[in-house]
């Protein structure tokens, strides 16, 4: 998923972007990095979290009042520290850019690329060929009197080239601060303005959530295919969005986005108890009586709090956090993983012992996590353990930014609920139905127009069969490169179900 953040003010901006990123660690934990930009760019990224990166030392080097800011979750090429974002390049202008997303025609723009303008990318991360494709369509312009209607057409003409999801922010240097969304808006992108003394700044943000640490007012989203330039006077351009249909990654909603961030006008918390409620129908009619519900922490919360309300039945939190050990999820390898969800979870014995315990999480992707918590909740003491998905069956890869790229690694894209539920040695297991799921999130209840093609098979993109491909082999090739398979290894293939 990626965080990403860019700033623009009458003062350094390098202190806010750290905090804008730490509030955004959960979207990526393995390589952070920024860029800022005074009569140079001044560049420093590595692998590791945001604490780990910036010491005060890096910090006094990033001077300049408009910087960009990434914390990254690989989605193409390795975890080399070289592939972290941002990148650069000095033509036609000193451009700076960060993005969130997945290009999905990256040979063909490549192939463009180095036909039409001899530019070859250095490295294989995406970022590379959205930012030489805007370098080269900007370098077209009159150089001497670059004007705004020139920057919106040099982004037009990416968002036509660059298929797939990315939501990206760029310094231009000499010339001002720009951000625009792929043409379906897949990955969420917002704008945010303080005023001060000396003049306002402007910033941009994955979720809105930085701008209450740092006092930010909420401006508007950068939505589908929109592009907004606050140029060096702080006057703000926007480009229209196009009139494609929304697609916007209801998953941010259900688990990767901050619970008190604010997405296309609804917040994440909100939502989610509103998943949990959704939920009360299904689990009423399979029959489970529990005698308390309690949630994964932590993105399990509000949606175990909801159905808890529905049903009338006690919320207690029955598994405590290791808060030091991040988002299991977002590690790179299957024994990273399932190392992350041992350590990361523990179970309060006395609030479980005796009790028949429907545990909620907000997914199950690979099997991981419920697996390992239904086993620890069972040797506590739980008399039966229902385990309850506040999202649909997981059957189809995602190809827009977030790591379930392969088919063989999702568990419901694999196996029966049935299997699935003696797979992960559950009494019962529970999915939310994707008709609740596109119900609370139609249209006409909000800023609806999202994107289901994990839960549906339906991508907005149109038809991703090569790039599916594509992304098998290569994520083949480098997760044997990179990892031995353990015992209970599933990333070559979903687990075998097994019987209790
Ligand atoms: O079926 P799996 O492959 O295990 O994946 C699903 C789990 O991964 C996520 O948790 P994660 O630990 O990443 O983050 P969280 O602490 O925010 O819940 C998600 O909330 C599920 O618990
Ligand atoms: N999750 C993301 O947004 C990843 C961005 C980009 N594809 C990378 O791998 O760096
Ligand atoms: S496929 Fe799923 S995770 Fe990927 S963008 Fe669509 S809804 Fe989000
Ligand atoms: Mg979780």
């Amino acid at each position: 998923m990626c965080g990403i953040v860019g700033f623009f003010g009458p003062d350094d901006v390098a202190h806010d972007m750290v905090f804008g990123l730490t509030a955004l660690q959960h979207r990526g934990q393995d390589a952070a990095g920024m860029c800022t930009f005074d009569d140079n760019f001044h560049l420093c990224k590595g692998n590791g979290l945001v604490a780990d990166v910036f010491r005060p030392k890096q910090l006094k080097k990033l001077t300049g009042n408009i910087g960009i800011g990434h914390v990254r979750y690989t989605t193409q090429g390795s975890n080399d520290s070289a592939l972290a974002q941002p990148f650069t390049t000095s033509y036609p202008f000193g451009l700076a850019m960060v993005h969130n997303g997945n290009v999905i025609n990256f040979r063909e723009v490549a192939k463009r690329l180095h036909e039409k303008y001899h530019v070859l990318p250095k490295t294989s991360n995406d970022l590379e060929l959205i930012m030489y494709t805007f370098a080269s369509e900007l370098r077209l312009k009159n150089l001497d009197n670059l004007s705004v209607v020139d920057i919106f057409d040099a982004v037009e003409t990416t968002q036509e080239l660059v298929k797939g999801a990315y939501a990206t922010i760029t310094v231009i240097a000499g010339h001002g601060l720009l951000a625009f969304n792929d043409p379906h808006g897949i990955r969420p992108l917002v704008l945010g303005r303080r005023d001060t003394p000396e003049g306002p700044v402007f910033a941009f943000a994955s979720e809105s959530t930085c701008f209450d640490y740092l006092g930010f007012e909420f401006v508007q989203n950068v939505g589908p295919g929109q592009a907004v330039f606050i140029d060096k006077n702080f006057n703000i351009h926007f480009k229209n969005p196009y009139e494609l249909p929304k697609a916007f990654c209801v998953f941010e909603q259900i688990y990767f986005a901050r619970e008190d961030s604010t997405i296309h006008g609804r917040l994440v918390a909100r939502e989610r108890v509103r998943l949990g409620k959704l939920l009360a129908r299904k689990v009423m009619a399979a029959g489970i009586e529990p005698d308390m519900v309690i949630d994964v922490p932590s993105s399990g919360y509000f949606a175990a709090s909801g159905l808890a309300e529905a049903i009338g039945v006690p919320y207690r939190r029955g598994l405590v956090k290791n808060n030091h050990m991040g988002r299991s999820f977002i590690v790179s390898s299957q024994a990273g993983r399932e190392d992350v969800v041992k350590k990361k979870l523990n179970p309060i014995r006395e609030f479980v012992e005796g009790k028949k315990v429907a545990v909620v999480d907000d997914s199950i992707v690979r099997g991981t996590t419920s697996r390992r918590i239904v086993r620890i909740l069972r040797e506590a003491g739980a008399t039966e353990v229902y385990f309850i998905s506040s999202a649909p069956p997981i059957v189809s890869p995602c190809i827009y930014g977030i790591d379930m790229a392969m088919s063989t690694e999702l568990i419901a894209a694999n196996y029966t609920e049935e299997e699935i539920c003696r797979y992960i040695e559950a009494d019962r297991v529970v999915y939310q139905d994707l008709a609740d799921l596109q119900e609370l999130f139609a249209e006409e209840r909000g800023h609806g127009g999202n994107c289901f093609a994990c839960f549906s098979g339906q991508y907005p993109t149109g038809d991703v069969t090569k790039y599916l491909r594509h992304i098998q082999e290569e994520r083949e090739s480098h997760r044997q490169k990179q990892e031995r398979p353990t015992e209970t290894s599933v990333s070559a293939k979903a687990p075998a179900p097994t019987e209790h």
